[in-house]
């Protein structure tokens, strides 16, 4: 099948890279000339392991083209998807400038009729207006149809996603068209669930407002936790043993970040509030997730008088691992916080720096390893789970200046922390105040370590 995608970025390129390793002759459409020189290259704009290869296997198969002209782009295509941003407003409702935008170029260049597919995050009703414009704009000149196709990858396992998802879901209320989406398909082996449009457009925000929903409940029981001498990680697993519950996405942490979570919570939001309906739930989950991205920081204050004039390094700064995506990223609140109460703050990220560079205050310093940051550093926040923050050896932190660490992604087994002279704190289970080697006569210790003393969890 011929086909082209409109916006390549990240959805778009993996969307129009795994079309063309499944045999599909793909034509990647992007405004920005210079993203697509560094594709035609196979050099990928993002950060996402397996893609560079596949990138370069479909262009040198010729089946993976790109062009930022959309009459050449859309030219030859039988089905063209829609893969572009749909950010949020200020009001927190979806930006659809760019979706209508892209409807526009699509009526001004095709010749034949066509089968729009919407893997964009569209608000219920969207892929009506899609059809609508499109339909108003070529006057008769070609028959339209609209088929919704939201996209569930995860970042960093992308191509996996596509390849061994758990579903693609087709909506459309065309029968021809979503047989033939389908038929484009099939080759994934991935189990395909039809249904109405509106019901695809509704499924798209409401399985990612139920992950958000799972991982703001765990980070409030880890609050508990904490309050109570409990330890998250083993309430997690123990719930998690239920099938109904099961064990994905009740990992504790800062809060979920990303493009993708909190846009979408918001834009949820706003769709109920369009008709009139407050989402109580949701707008919880929102709230409690706001405070979660800066529980670090409350930790810290925990534990010093003042931050000012204090090193701090800040370990991970994409909004997860095996990704150089800085959206919405906890480290970004974060950073600004701890500039903000006048510490100085050092920064290792083995992916992310060049992307954070852009976007973060200039006094902020890169360190090219995690022991360069920490060296000489009164505290050290882990952010990001990242290999190579998880696989360090512990007594790289013994060296800092106090070795205090205060891990906002639980990296560490509590039993190896305890073998170390540092002072750990984490989420949702018991501090460990082992820094024993060094006077600490005048730190300032935390509620926290009192409550442990009280409960004799303290390990000192
Ligand atoms: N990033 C993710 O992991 C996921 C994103 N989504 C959804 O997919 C959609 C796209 O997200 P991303 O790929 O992250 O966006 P992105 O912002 O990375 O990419 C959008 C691309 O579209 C291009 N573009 C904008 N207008 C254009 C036009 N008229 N013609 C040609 N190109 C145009 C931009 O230059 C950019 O390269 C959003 O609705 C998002 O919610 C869904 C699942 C996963
Ligand atoms: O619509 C989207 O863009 C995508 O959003 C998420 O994917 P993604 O944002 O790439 O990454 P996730 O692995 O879901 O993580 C999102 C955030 O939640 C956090 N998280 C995740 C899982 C968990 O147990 N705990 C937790 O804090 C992560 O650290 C991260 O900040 C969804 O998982 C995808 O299915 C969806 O397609």
């Amino acid at each position: 099948m011929k086909i082209s995608v409109i916006g390549t970025g990240y959805v778009g390129l993996v969307t129009g890279a795994t079309l063309a390793d499944i045999g599909h002759e793909v034509m990647c459409v992007d405004v920005d000339v210079q993203k697509v020189e560094q594709m035609k290259q196979a050099i990928s704009p993002i950060y996402e392991p397996g893609l560079g290869d596949l990138m370069a296997r479909n262009i040198a198969a010729k089946r993976l083209n790109f062009t930022s002209d959309p009459q050449s782009g859309f030219k030859e295509a039988e089905v063209i998807y829609i893969a572009v941003g749909t950010p949020e407003n200020e009001d927190g409702s979806a930006n659809l400038t760019y979706i209508e935008q892209a409807a526009k170029d699509i009526a001004d260049h095709i010749e034949n009729d066509i089968v729009i597919v919407v893997k964009s995050t569209v608000p219920v009703g969207t892929n009506h207006k899609i059809k609508q414009l499109v339909e108003a704009a070529v006057k008769g000149r070609a028959r339209i149809a609209v088929v919704s196709n939201p996209e569930f990858l995860k970042e960093g396992s992308a191509i996996q996603d596509t390849f061994y998802g758990d579903r693609i879901v087709i909506g459309s209320d065309d029968e021809p068209s979503a047989r033939i989406v389908e038929a484009i398909n099939e080759p994934f082996g991935v189990p395909v669930f039809h249904t109405d449009t509106r019901s695809a457009e509704m499924i798209k925000y409401a399985s990612n407002a139920f992950l958000a929903t799972k991982i703001s409940f765990i980070n409030e029981i880890s609050n508990i936790c904490e309050l109570v001498g409990a330890n998250v990680e083993n309430v997690a697993a123990g719930m998690g043993m239920d099938s109904r519950i099961g064990h994905q996405f009740l990992k504790a942490g800062i809060g979920y970040g990303g493009s993708c979570f909190p846009k979408d919570t918001e834009a949820l939001i706003q769709i109920a509030g369009n008709v009139n309906y407050e989402f109580e739930l949701l707008k919880g989950v929102v709230n409690v997730n706001r405070k979660q991205q800066l529980l670090l920081i409350e930790k810290l204050n925990a534990c010093v008088d003042s931050l000012a004039g204090k090193r701090v390094a800040v370990l991970g700064l994409a909004f997860k691992p095996k990704t150089d995506d800085m959206r919405q990223a906890a480290s970004l609140l974060i950073i600004e916080e701890l500039l903000k109460q006048g510490a100085e703050v050092v920064t290792f990220d083995p992916v992310a720096t060049e992307k954070a560079k852009a976007l973060l205050n200039p006094s902020i310093v890169y360190a090219n390893s995690l022991e360069a940051a920490v060296e000489g550093s009164d505290a050290a926040l882990i952010v990001t789970e990242w290999d190579e923050i998880k696989n360090a050896d512990l007594n790289v932190f013994a060296g800092m200046k106090r070795p205090l660490v205060i891990d906002g992604r639980n990296c560490f087994g509590l039993e190896m922390v305890k073998s170390h002279a540092i002072e750990y704190h984490s989420i949702g289970r018991p501090a460990i105040f082992n820094a024993t080697n060094k006077d600490f006569s005048g730190v300032k210790w935390s509620p926290e370590a009192e409550r442990l003393v009280h409960w004799g969890l303290n390990t000192n």
